[in-house]
């Protein structure tokens, strides 16, 4: 047993709360929003974001910062991606050397082209971080639906201990030490989401729908190894895995927004509809920095973002995408020799 705080009380942060309690760990939640701890802490529920999902009596809910993370043995930091480096920024003076903080955040900051992890060292020195991720919706994990994940740490010890404090009969957790391919595997899938909900917004079938996700995990290959990430990850829960989910899941905010383009909304009009954050939008132009930076070739990233900032038509960006130069499946593979 541990004591572990989650900072971020939205549906994710609920929703590992719950398991964290579960499995008998001390648990506080930590949100920036009275009304948000008020809530959870009079209703024992997320009303808003995971209603249905009843909390222990156990959870302390607090918006005081230092209490949350002061002398807990693992942090969680579940904010949305936008808020990784102001969160973290607030919380650098009460975090002790070696502290343990595991980023469940996905997303790629859009000025400095950094992965959250990244921005959580820069913004407190002393921290040990990891990540956990993997095909994963809080509605589903909120009522005990069978889900496996990935917990990535640069050391052995620090994977399996998060492992040990996640890890229960419905919530399987794997381990890996490839924390740079966990990281963007999770925040560009959201990206190829997006074109999946444009496509379901268009009419499209299935066809179109395996095509994205079969040649999206393509690209998001092509530019996570440039970056340093190993090939198996991204064929592995956070990467395949987690574009399989969020590209056919109800639960996906990134493919509800991309349904709301495909029928005709404007970006700002989708999210708004969305309500929740849909952080595709915001690593869209990131990874196309990125996708520049490391000379690596990122078609369909390339048509969500004409569609999402220079108001191109989906349907155009389809044929687009379509008729592009004649390619070979897997430009690695040898020919026979004539
Ligand atoms: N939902 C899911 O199934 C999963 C989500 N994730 C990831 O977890 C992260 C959090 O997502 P999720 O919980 O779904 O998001 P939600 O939209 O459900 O909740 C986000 C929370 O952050 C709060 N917030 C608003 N402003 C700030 C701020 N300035 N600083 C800190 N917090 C703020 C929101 O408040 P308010 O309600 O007032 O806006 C809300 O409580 C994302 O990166 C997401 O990709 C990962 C796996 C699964
Ligand atoms: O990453 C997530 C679930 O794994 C949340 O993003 P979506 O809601 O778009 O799928």
């Amino acid at each position: 047993m541990a004591k572990v705080s989650v900072i971020g009380a939205g549906s994710w942060g609920t929703a590992l709360a719950a398991v964290l309690q579960k499995n008998g760990n001390d648990v506080t939640v930590w949100s920036i929003i009275k009304e948000e701890v008020e809530m959870l802490s009079s209703k024992r529920e997320h009303l808003d974001k995971l209603p249905g999902v009843k909390l222990s009596e156990k959870i302390v809910f607090t918006t005081d910062l230092e209490s949350a993370v002061k002398g807990m043995d693992m942090l969680v930091l579940a904010v949305p991606s936008p808020f990784i480096r102001s969160t973290s920024k607030n919380m650098c003076p009460f975090v002790s050397e070696g502290q343990l903080i595991v980023n469940v955040a996905k997303g790629i900051e859009e000025d400095t082209l950094m992965p959250l992890p990244d921005i959580i060292k820069q913004e407190i020195p002393q921290a040990e971080t990891a990540v956990l991720s993997g095909p994963s919706h809080a509605e589903e994990v909120g009522i005990g639906l069978p889900t496996t994940v990935v917990a990535g740490a640069r050391k052995k010890e620090i994977a399996e201990y998060i492992q040990s404090l996640f890890m229960n009969q419905s919530f399987r957790v794997y381990t890996s030490p490839d924390m740079i391919g966990i990281e963007l595997g999770a925040a560009l899938k959201n990206v190829i989401a997006l074109a999946a909900g444009m496509a379901d917004g268009l009419g499209y079938g299935d066809n179109t729908k395996a095509a994205l996700i079969t040649r999206g995990i393509k690209e998001i290959s092509r530019l996570a190894i440039a970056m340093g990430a190993k090939a198996e990850t991204l064929s592995g829960l956070s990467g395949i895995g987690d574009l399989i989910v969020t590209c056919a899941s109800k639960h996906s905010r990134n493919r509800r927004a991309g349904m709301l383009m495909g029928q005709g909304y404007s970006m700002d009009a989708a999210m708004k509809e969305v309500k929740m954050v849909v952080e595709g939008v915001y690593s869209a132009k990131a990874a196309m920095g990125l996708a520049k930076k490391y000379g690596v070739s990122m078609p369909i990233i390339e048509q969500v973002n004409a569609v999402l900032f220079e108001d191109y038509p989906v349907k155009d960006a389809v044929v687009n995408l379509m008729l592009r130069d004649k390619k070979t499946e897997h430009e690695d593979m040898l020919w026979e020799q004539e």
